[in-house]
């Protein structure tokens, strides 16, 4: 059978590649001279799994896609509190190149445009690491999400060095509001390296696919930043990723993204997917024109807007019913796949109509493969009342999804832990 993903994924590409609207982003003389025509996506999983059409292995620098990555190191670096004193996680609404500081806090807007991107740079590493520190820092961490050992272009990095005096500018405006505290030109220098990091689509695709994980790399296993950290990261992504696009992209196309001038475009869908796409002509507001029309496409047809999601409640409960009769019935609350708060709410809700006249009631997670910390607190609750409304409790959990009850949370909840439906408490 030929496979399916990477077919639709070619046909996609072959969609797009007729648009040759954009430029390539002149700014920078070397990117000036890249070949416009090259066209590539990687889709990544969460597990792994790299599906791909175009050139997806044509190495090319990352840009802008390193901010939201850059920050992710800030904060794991330096906490959340010192990287939020100094940049906001307010959308701009204006160019990524643009010379402003939000007003009052005096602060860049966001991580994602240059002034922001540049403050985050100065907080990578440990406090007080100098510049040659930070980069090495920023290409350990960078490579740490991909998987592998990345390399810088050296040549891309002196052409832009040659031509960065508007991020001088931005850079100077920071030191003298203090956001920035050492010199404005170092600072640059290391940005500017930052953004000079070759990754191709593939890479890119793993990266955004680390960041789909909680922080973990699919392939090395990796926590590369704390999950705290990439909700942060993700959140802004979402609402600053694409500049004055944003809001736009948010609605249409509802992935936390982010582009980079030499044509890269990265999605990262949380618990699902890392997507990356390789088109180096750019619009006015400087995102890969073919890539997002390609992320347009993929989030049409694979329903990948992050605010479609399955309904979650309905599904949790897979049976309630009564095995066996008289004083030994046993009331059975099946429960099923992933659970958070909504799916515990709904079983709250189911206990509560029940009303199980039975004074043995079992709770089976038997099928339960997730259950976050509010809904393994609410089934727990659920088993502690139902003991002190005198009902005996069965918590049949081989897989351990919650913790054996505390002694005060009802001392006639029973966990069952060996496996499989036989274990229920026959009646
Ligand atoms: N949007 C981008 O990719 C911009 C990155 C580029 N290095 C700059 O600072 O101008």
């Amino acid at each position: 059978m030929r496979p399916i993903i990477p077919d639709y994924l070619a046909e996609a590409l072959g969609d797009v590649e007729p648009d040759n609207s954009g430029d390539l982003a002149a700014y920078i003389p070397e990117l000036a001279a890249a070949d416009p025509e090259r066209l590539g996506v990687a889709f990544a999983t969460v597990d792994g799994q790299v599906h791909g059409a175009g050139d997806i292995d044509v190495p090319f620098t990352i840009q802008s896609i390193s901010k939201p990555f850059a920050y992710a190191l800030a904060l794991a670096d330096r906490g959340f509190a010192p990287v939020l004193a100094k940049v906001g996680v307010e959308p701009s609404g204006e160019a990524f190149n643009e010379i402003s500081l939000e007003g009052g806090t005096g602060r860049p807007f966001n991580p994602m445009i240059n002034a922001g991107a540049i403050t985050v740079h100065s907080l990578t590493g440990a406090e007080g690491s100098g510049p040659a520190e930070r980069v090495e820092r920023v290409l350990d961490g960078l490579s740490a999400f991909a998987g592998r050992r990345l390399v810088m272009d050296e040549e891309v990095c002196a052409s832009e060095m040659a031509h960065a005096h508007r991020n001088l500018a931005i850079a100077h405006m920071l030191r003298s509001h203090d956001v920035l505290t050492e010199d404005a030109g170092a600072v640059v220098d290391g940005y500017t390296r930052q953004c000079s990091v070759l990754v191709t689509t593939r890479d890119l695709a793993m990266m955004a696919a680390t960041l789909a994980n909680r922080g973990v790399n699919p392939l090395s296993g990796e926590q590369v930043v704390p999950e705290r950290v990439v909700r942060q990261v993700l959140s802004v992504m979402l609402s600053c990723g694409m500049y004055d696009a944003a809001g736009d992209w948010t609605t249409q196309v509802g992935i936390p993204a982010k582009s980079g001038v030499a044509g890269g475009l990265i999605g990262s869908l949380p618990g699902r997917i890392g997507i990356a796409t390789f088109s180096p002509r750019l619009d006015p507001h400087g995102n890969s024109v073919r890539g997002v029309s390609l992320f347009e496409r993929f989030s049409s047809d694979m329903g990948l807007h992050v605010m479609e999601v399955p309904s979650a409640g309905r599904a949790v409960l897979r049976s309630n019913r009564v095995v066996g009769s008289g004083p030994g019935a046993l009331r059975v609350l099946e429960l099923q796949g992933g659970i958070g708060f909504a799916g515990a709410e709904r079983v709250v809700r189911e206990v509560l109509e029940t009303a199980p006249p039975e004074t043995r009631v079992a709770i089976d997670l038997t099928r339960v493969h997730a259950i976050d910390d509010v809904a393994r607190r609410m089934v727990l609750e659920i088993a502690r009342r139902l003991t002190l409304d005198d009902r005996e409790v069965y918590l049949v959990d081989p897989e351990a999804v919650v913790p054996d009850p505390e002694p005060g949370d009802g001392g006639r909840v029973t966990v069952v832990r060996e496996v499989g439906q036989a274990t229920l408490p026959s009646a």
